[in-house]
């Protein structure tokens, strides 16, 4: 018997939690019979009305258990995002009847990178198992998927504090991979040791170029310390938890410190408050995107060296009402002084006004090339007043 007070209470907290677990995949079995029914009455799979209807039922309901509105509110946003998400998923898999059972995915770093925690949450999804394929570059990724060695490649391709991931964008430009998946994740930049320190005797910070972009505003305020750039956060955890010294601390994730053992010094370090990335998904073929599913297209425009080039392609889409929701641009490979445009759209391709637009941008660019059409995995909640 233990003699720790809490026990009794803990062990209560623990068997309801478990009852919880429970609830929570019933109703994800819910939401995949929803989505049967949906597939063969092509209703779509968002029904708002039906989401503010319940959280305000659920708001209500909660109030008789002094369960506060927002607490409920975000907690189940979470629940019918999750709803949503594997809907989507299921009907991806009728559309392109190929769903692999075990997938072969290439990222950034060993495990514990973001990339590797965004790899499991994008299989944990879409497939059956995952084979992880840890890679030291960005090419390297691009390389393994274009020769067979991986089926999918995780990049990121922007965060909301450090902007777009240029090397991402720039090989784009020369693979005949095709985007084919997105998926957006809350980073939480942590101060990761392998032993007991604090900042006063921190002399090295180890991570990727990324995490010292998004934490620019804390460094500042530690213009001593040595900033040593590695190929990931990743194998930066490994460099700190081998080096075990508390002048030797690393930016990354707490999961993924988790895995080198390493403890949590500070976290939620970067610049933005709502530090996010966007990672891409990537393949040799191309998906098509069920007609219920919210729809993005991404394209690569070289425009003509004529001025208001990029304003006529952008006046394409405006006349067949396609909303952008990104526009990047990047040197051509090669030639530095002229511009490729990376235009992202909420429509899908095999759309009739998206077909238009590229027949009416083709003789008024240099080139147009469709990099792919994919689910969009951005499931904005709806708002209850
Ligand atoms: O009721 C539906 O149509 C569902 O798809 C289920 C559900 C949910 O999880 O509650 C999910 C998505 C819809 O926008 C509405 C509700």
């Amino acid at each position: 018997m233990s003699d720790n007070p809490l026990s009794g209470l803990r062990e209560r907290i623990t068997a309801l939690d478990l009852k919880l677990l429970e609830l929570l995949a019933e109703r994800r079995d819910l939401a995949l019979d929803v989505a049967r029914t949906k597939q063969s009455t092509h209703l779509p799979i968002r029904d708002k009305e039906r989401e503010r209807d319940l959280l305000k039922r659920l708001v209500e309901e909660g109030k008789k258990h002094r369960l506060d509105g927002h607490y409920i509110t975000r907690l189940f946003q979470i629940i019918i995002e999750d709803s949503v998400l594997t809907q989507q998923a299921l009907l991806q898999q009728y559309v392109n009847q190929d769903k692999l059972s075990s997938a072969r995915i290439a990222f950034l770093g060993p495990k514990g990178s973001y990339s590797h925690l965004a790899a499991r949450q994008y299989a944990a999804r879409h497939f059956d198992a995952l084979v992880e394929c840890g890679c030291n570059k960005f090419d390297d990724i691009f390389r393994q998927v274009e020769i067979g060695q991986a089926d999918y490649g995780i990049l990121p391709i922007e965060n909301t504090s450090s902007g777009s991931i240029n090397e991402v964008y720039d090989l784009l430009q020369s693979t005949n991979l095709f985007i084919v998946g997105e998926l957006t994740n809350p980073i939480n930049h942590c101060l990761l040791s392998s032993v007991d320190t604090d900042v006063s005797q921190i002399e090295v910070v180890y991570s990727h170029s990324q995490p010292f972009q998004q934490c620019s505003q804390y460094l500042n305020g530690f213009p001593d310390w040595k900033i040593e750039y590695c190929e990931s956060t990743s194998a930066a955890m490994e460099k700190v938890a081998s080096l075990k010294s508390p002048k030797a601390v690393a930016l990354g994730s707490e999961p993924g410190g988790a895995l080198y053992n390493l403890q949590v010094l500070e976290h939620s370090l970067a610049n933005q408050k709502e530090n996010i990335t966007r990672f891409i998904v990537v393949a040799r073929k191309p998906v098509e995107v069920a007609p219920q599913i919210p729809a993005k297209t991404t394209i690569i425009v070289a425009t003509g060296q004529q001025s208001g080039a990029l304003v006529e392609a952008l006046l394409v889409l405006r006349k067949h009402n396609i909303v952008m929701t990104k526009l990047e641009s990047r040197p051509i490979n090669g030639n530095p002084w002229e511009e490729m445009f990376y235009i992202d759209m909420q429509v899908n391709l095999e759309s009739e006004s998206m077909q238009k637009a590229l027949e009416d941008l083709t003789p008024i660019t240099r080139s147009v090339k469709v990099l792919g059409c994919y689910p969009s995995e951005t499931v904005v909640p709806v708002k209850v007043n």
